[in-house]
């Protein structure tokens, strides 16, 4: 195979020995970028604007409700027990426990506040935590000189680089170069792309799809044959969340910013997830009655009450849900720590593997 350098890549990987080493650990090699397939020149993000969405009155409590409430924070707290026991085992039977680094890179305070709060999970669970704190103008090779010296640390079993990045960063080389015995997040593109293909499996399946399956399954939904939207088409949620879906056999369509009468196609579910920073994007009518709803949504608001000066806000009008579907998850206290969740689980799955424990 021809492997085609980048020219920047190719500077700065002179001798051989090196070359091999980022081969080793990367398993996705820099290959010349071809241009897109379709023109991307247009928004292809939603946002309060790009549609011609209901701005109606939210209807507060008008019909009765018909939802069960998700308790997506108790289900994660017990995940996090059932891992701190097999942590505590683990620590026991070889004396050696899970590892996770976390890398962030500037001063968002909603990047803050999820990082701070895996790092607390991993406390909880006995799961040992690095985390590297970057300056928001920090240097490409930094970031990458951190990853190398994580993916050779035989002490660490997880690595998570917290997006999104600063702009002047090239995301796709750096994901790239997370090992793929340690792509925890799942987003090395290798991960990704076995997640989509039939017959193929990723080492590991991002946090957020796994997640919202696991909100189903535990509230006794069905996947199977049903048919499923999902509405947002993110790398790191909807995308994954959509390819995950089809592995349970359901029917999957996925909505976006260019999407015809999203409402009417969102009315047809059985199962919506959304996952696009829209407040109240999904309103009542957008539902069939009985649907089951994961809002994936995190939309950070102004609330000088809170601890942090902000709260999250999901993409579903709560109130108008609750008198619709049957399941609605809440945010926060819905998707967001069943995330946390998955990804200890996925770094305790990666130990196991390497200590070759079932
Ligand atoms: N490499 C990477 N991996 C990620 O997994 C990743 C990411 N980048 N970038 C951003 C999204 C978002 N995300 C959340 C994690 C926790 C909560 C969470 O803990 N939510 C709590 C409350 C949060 C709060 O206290 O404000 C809740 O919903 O109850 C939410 C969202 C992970 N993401
Ligand atoms: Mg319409």
């Amino acid at each position: 195979m021809t492997v085609m350098w980048q020219k920047g890549l190719k500077k700065s990987m002179p001798s051989t020995s090196r070359a091999v080493n980022t081969l080793k650990h990367n398993h996705c090699y820099q290959i010349r970028k071809s241009p897109p397939l379709v023109s991307l020149d247009f928004p292809d993000i939603w946002t309060p604007n790009s549609l011609d969405y209901d701005h109606s009155p939210i209807q507060k409590g008008s019909n009765e409700q018909t939802a069960a409430v998700i308790d997506g924070k108790s289900i994660s707290e017990e995940i996090i027990s059932g891992i701190a026991s097999e942590v505590s085992r683990m620590k026991e039977s070889i004396g050696k426990v899970p590892g996770l680094a976390v890398i962030l890179v500037g001063q968002r305070r909603d990047s803050q506040t999820y990082v701070r709060n895996k790092i607390k999970a991993c406390e909880e669970a006995g799961i040992k935590s690095l985390m590297t704190e970057l300056p928001e103008d920090c240097t490409e090779d930094k970031i990458l000189s951190a990853l190398s010296s994580f993916n050779e640390n035989p002490s660490i079993h997880g690595i998570l680089v917290q997006l999104p990045l600063p702009k002047h960063l090239d995301e796709e080389k750096i994901l790239n170069m997370v090992s793929l015995e340690k792509d925890v997040d799942g987003f090395n593109p290798l991960n990704m792309g076995n997640l989509a293909m039939r017959g193929r499996e990723p080492v590991f399946i991002p946090c957020t799809a796994k997640g919202c399956i696991e909100l189903l399954l535990r509230s006794g939904v069905e996947i199977m044959g049903k048919k499923a939207v999902v509405i947002g088409r993110s790398n790191i949620a909807g995308l994954p969340t959509s390819l995950l879906l089809q592995r349970h056999h359901a029917t999957v369509s996925i909505l976006h910013a260019l999407s015809k009468n999203p409402d009417q196609i969102t009315r047809q579910a059985d199962i919506v997830v959304t996952a696009v920073g829209v407040p109240n994007l999904v309103r009542g009518h957008w539902l069939k009655p009985g649907a089951v709803v994961i809002d994936v949504g995190t939309y950070p608001i102004e609330d000088p009450s809170s601890e942090f000066g902000y709260r999250l806000i999901g993409d579903v009008c709560y109130e108008e849900a609750l008198g619709v579907a049957s399941a609605v998850t809440p945010v926060p206290g819905g998707v967001g720590p069943m995330t946390i969740a998955m990804l200890l689980s996925n770094t305790l799955d990666s130990a196991k593997r390497v200590y070759d424990i079932t």
